[in-house]
């Protein structure tokens, strides 16, 4: 399915029709629908939620989305949301990159969970995976009712052809699939790998702005939602649910791409990370990373995130008389981090492109030693520009508990911690008189 362009902005009121005269004008669900279409509302949050909150959209359709088979398991153990009730603990861990995969393997059977908390039964918390994936989804859409998907690719390029239209995206973008919405994925440089964020919780948004104004950070229009795209196709094809942090399958006999216009504010968008306006200190000190929030998903308590989604973008540091990097630091948040492109300003070596870290709640944990060093000596009469790095964060209000298979795992880093041990005592009392 070939890309139809984009509309701007973001979780706007949509209104997109691959066929001229689809959507029907003046009501959503005519006693006849143009074409021979079928309506379909598709809800995201509850019918009553207050207007600035309510997400939903109408799909206009070659078939309803109740036709297909019933569901059976689908086995695919690496994925799911199995968080454990073991002891968690405290240490702070690091993962090289997921080794890419040497047999045939699509963006479903490629992903493999590292850590979540929540579930999709509280509706609240996440789950955080990776995938590494070979060949496109051939005859397979999947669909997530568990939570929305954030995917950050950090190799190879993303074709997703959605229920609403297709998302053609690279490194250094990101793509949001709302729960529910049916899709495929196609690798056009094969051997691809990359983060998922599941969000159980509330669905991400932009941050408000506070004292920064009317502008920055990431910009409402520089998100991307795709025009209307379908395909008219009958088969033999598999529709992959995640239900309940489990996996089903069912046979369907056409495609479900089939949404020939929609309408609504329920869909999926794009947003290239490059095009966040980053903003920080020019005067001293280095700012707390909720100056680099992207988008969030609010928990009930008023500032608390069910998880945040932060960027660590290109940027000149200019702070004077400052330690530069991140700081030592224990937060009462849970991090998870991964890396894009290039390298990370708090860590020298050890922390590459596709590999992941965590840092769990009051866990300490900060620059390593060559880091330290480095800043600590450095001339701050110049400007430090950090570029040709992505960096990011998914943080969260509680625990990241990490999976069996991620603490078990063959690229885990098991020395992480000496990182830190370079950092010899440097105290002396000053020598009286
Ligand atoms: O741990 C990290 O590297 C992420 C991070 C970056 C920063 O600039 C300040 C706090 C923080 O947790
Ligand atoms: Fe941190």
């Amino acid at each position: 399915m070939q890309s139809n362009g984009y509309q701007s902005g973001f979780a706007n009121e949509f209104a997109t029709e691959a066929l001229a005269g689809t959507l029907p004008e003046g009501r959503n669900s005519p006693q006849r629908v143009a074409h021979g279409l079928y309506a379909e509302q598709l809800s995201g949050t509850a019918f009553t939620a207050p207007r600035h909150a309510n997400r939903r959209s109408w799909l206009y359709r070659i078939r309803p989305a109740a036709m297909h088979g019933t569901f059976a398991p689908f086995v695919q153990p690496k994925f799911h949301n199995d968080f454990g009730s073991a002891p968690v603990s405290p240490d702070q861990l690091r993962w090289s990159p997921l080794p890419l995969p040497d047999a045939p393997t699509d963006f479903v059977d490629g992903l493999f969970t590292m850590a979540g908390n929540g579930s999709a039964a509280a509706q609240s918390g996440i789950g955080i995976h990776l995938y590494a994936a070979n060949r496109d989804m051939q005859g397979r859409y999947f669909y997530d009712a568990d939570g929305e998907l954030l995917i950050v690719p950090q190799q190879g390029r993303l074709h997703i052809e959605t229920e609403l239209g297709v998302l053609n995206i690279e490194p250094q973008e990101i793509a949001l699939i709302p729960r529910g919405i049916r899709f495929r994925v196609a690798l056009p440089d094969g051997a691809s790998r990359g983060y998922v964020c599941e969000n159980f919780g509330a669905m991400l948004k932009l941050p408000d702005l506070g004292p920064i104004g009317s502008n920055g950070l990431a910009n409402p229009r520089d998100f991307l939602t795709p025009n209307a795209a379908f395909e008219d196709v009958d088969g033999v094809f598999e529709l992959v649910a995640k239900f309940q942090g489990h996996l089903w399958r069912a046979d369907i006999g056409h495609s479900p791409l089939d949404v020939v216009g929609w309408h609504g504010n329920y869909a999926p968008c794009r947003y290239d990370l490059r095009r966040f306006n980053t903003i920080g200190s020019i005067s001293y000190d280095h700012p707390d990373p909720s100056i680099f929030l992207v988008l969030h998903s609010p928990s009930d308590s008023e500032g608390v995130s069910n998880m945040d989604f932060v960027i660590f973008p290109p940027r000149w540091l200019v702070a004077q008389d400052t330690f530069r990097p991140p700081w030592f630091h224990r937060n009462i948040a849970s991090e998870f981090m991964g890396l894009v492109h290039g390298a990370y300003d708090a860590k020298a070596e050890g922390f590459v492109p596709g590999g992941a870290s965590l840092h769990n709640s009051m866990s300490g944990h900060g620059p390593d030693a060559a880091t330290f060093e480095k800043a600590s000596a450095a001339d701050l009469s110049r400007a430090d520009v950090i570029k040709d790095t992505m960096a990011f964060m998914f943080e969260s209000r509680a625990v990241l508990r990490p999976t069996k298979q991620a603490l078990d795992a063959a690229h885990r880093q098991r020395d992480y911690q000496a990182c830190w041990q370079g950092l010899h005592k440097r105290f002396s009392v000053p020598s009286a008189g």
